[in-house]
């Protein structure tokens, strides 16, 4: 960046910071993204003239409501539910709901913006939006979350539909929460219609589609070690998380001859020096989606290390999978890693660095780095194909959604290569998938005039 260029980001993000006070996670995924379009647009006066990324951070509505629950007990609860409705210059906002006491307004309109960029990757015609509430499933009966989520689905009925705005999971929104949400829905607008994606099979959910992100986060890994001749065969992954998007990525890390060591959840993480094979992974998922436990009970049935409060980053590894939360890596971290020998990382979480653990990453020579936005966007993807076949009346088989989600991914990949080559060959996969996300959504609103 030149200094004109570094005044103009730094004026930017001023504005940003003052329309947004209190909002640091907006702030930081805006800042991640101005980095590298300020500079592309240097040559380009009629998207600085039109204000077009000044717009894209600025939401088209965000919708935030009541929701009250009565608990097990009679008592009756008070949370807040949101939708962030992003931007959908390029069709109806799309995008997960979180359920999770961290979740503010600032968290969800991180989420909803680094949503349309990622959304506009997959070349579907996906607008980009997120939301949520600060209720927490953890430690709720069934009848608890029942209730809240049709209280949740009250409100947001008014706000959504299959051409509007289509909400899916999340954290804290699987295929038990979507099955709520979506009866609600039906109830109350007395249509059955593609309203939600991640529903179950018998409903008009798509294949693939609860495997598809971390799938793809993996398809992501395969495609950068092969532009440099290598696979994941044989390599030791590090895997944070142990909900929806890393128990698949390590599925498909397992089948691809991937060694995986450890996963994670909020309390700490396990170390299984001998790898997880699809069984352990099969127990892993009974213990997290049905009977609801800690990931610490793996280190007693199987015999291996926990380490309590901590996060899997110093243990020693080719491949890093951060598929848990916002923030994960810090720059001490990233720095172990890189110490440890680390060939690439691929953000299953929506931002898993921060932005020291980024610089440290970039900076390490040749290391492979594939941003959420590319790497996690399998999922939103399948969506995408989910909401093709409600529209069809149709379901389509496994290979063939799969084949789509490789090819979509291959295509993330492609443009990333296209937009993040440097002069030496070095591909910056954030730069790529930054500037390959802006291009079409900002052509869309360049088209659609002042609005
Ligand atoms: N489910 C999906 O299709 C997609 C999810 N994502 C992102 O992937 C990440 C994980 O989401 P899911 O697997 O769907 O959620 P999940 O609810 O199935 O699992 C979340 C996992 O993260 C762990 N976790 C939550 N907060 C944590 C914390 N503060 N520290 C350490 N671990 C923590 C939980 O214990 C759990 O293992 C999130 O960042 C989400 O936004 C991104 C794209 C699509
Ligand atoms: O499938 C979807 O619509 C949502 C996926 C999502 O929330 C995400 O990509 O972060």
């Amino acid at each position: 960046m030149n200094a004109q260029q570094v005044e103009d980001l730094t004026s930017f993000m001023e504005a940003v910071v003052r329309r947004n006070p209190g909002e640091p996670e907006f702030h930081q995924a805006v800042h991640e993204v101005a980095m590298d379009i300020i500079p592309y647009l240097a040559d380009k006066p009629l998207y600085r003239d039109m204000m077009v990324l000044e717009r894209m951070t600025e939401p088209d509505r965000i919708i935030s409501f009541r929701v009250v629950w009565q608990d097990d007990h009679g008592g009756v609860q008070v949370n807040r539910g949101y939708r962030v409705q992003q931007n959908n210059a390029i069709g109806p906002y799309k995008g997960g709901l979180r359920f999770h006491p961290t979740v503010t307004q600032s968290v969800l309109k991180f989420l909803a913006f680094e949503q349309v960029f990622k959304n506009s990757l997959t070349g579907l015609p996906l607008g980009g939006g997120k939301g949520g509430s600060d209720f927490d499933p953890k430690g709720k009966s069934d009848l608890e979350v029942m209730r809240f989520c049709q209280a949740f689905m009250t409100e947001l009925s008014k706000h959504v539909g299959p051409d509007t705005d289509v909400p899916a999971g999340d954290t804290g929104v699987g295929a038990r929460e979507v099955g709520y949400l979506f009866g609600q829905y039906k109830r109350l607008v007395n249509r059955f219609e593609g309203v939600l994606t991640g529903k179950a099979l018998e409903f008009g959910g798509s294949r693939i589609r609860a495997e598809a992100t971390g799938y793809g986060v993996v398809y992501m890994m395969q495609d950068m070690l092969a532009h440099h001749h290598e696979s994941i065969d044989g390599r030791t992954c590090v895997v944070s998380g142990s909900g929806n998007v890393a128990t698949y990525c390590a599925e498909k890390l397992i089948q691809l001859g991937g060694k995986v060591v450890t996963l994670s959840d909020s309390s700490g993480y396990i170390h299984d020096p001998e790898g997880l094979t699809l069984e352990k992974l099969q127990w892993v998922m009974e213990l997290k989606n049905k009977r609801r436990g800690r990931i610490e009970e793996y280190a007693r049935e199987y015999g291996v290390e926990y380490h309590a409060g901590e996060h899997p980053w110093g243990v020693p590894c080719d491949l890093a999978f951060p598929c848990a939360t916002q923030n994960e890596i810090d720059g001490a971290e990233a720095r172990t890693l890189i110490e440890n020998g680390c060939r690439a990382v691929a953000e299953g979480a929506n931002m898993p660095t921060t932005p020291d653990a980024i610089k440290v990453l970039r900076a390490s020579p040749g290391l492979l780095h594939a941003p959420s936005k590319a790497a996690n966007a399998g999922g939103v993807a399948v969506s995408g194909l989910e909401m093709s076949q409600n529209s069809l009346r149709m379901q389509w088989s496994r290979e063939e959604v799969d084949k789509h989600l490789r090819e979509i991914i291959a295509s993330i990949h492609a443009q990333c290569v296209e937009f993040g080559t440097a002069s030496d060959g070095h591909v910056d996969y954030f730069k790529g998938a930054n500037i390959a996300g802006f291009n079409k959504v900002a052509s869309a609103m360049l088209a659609y005039g002042v609005m």
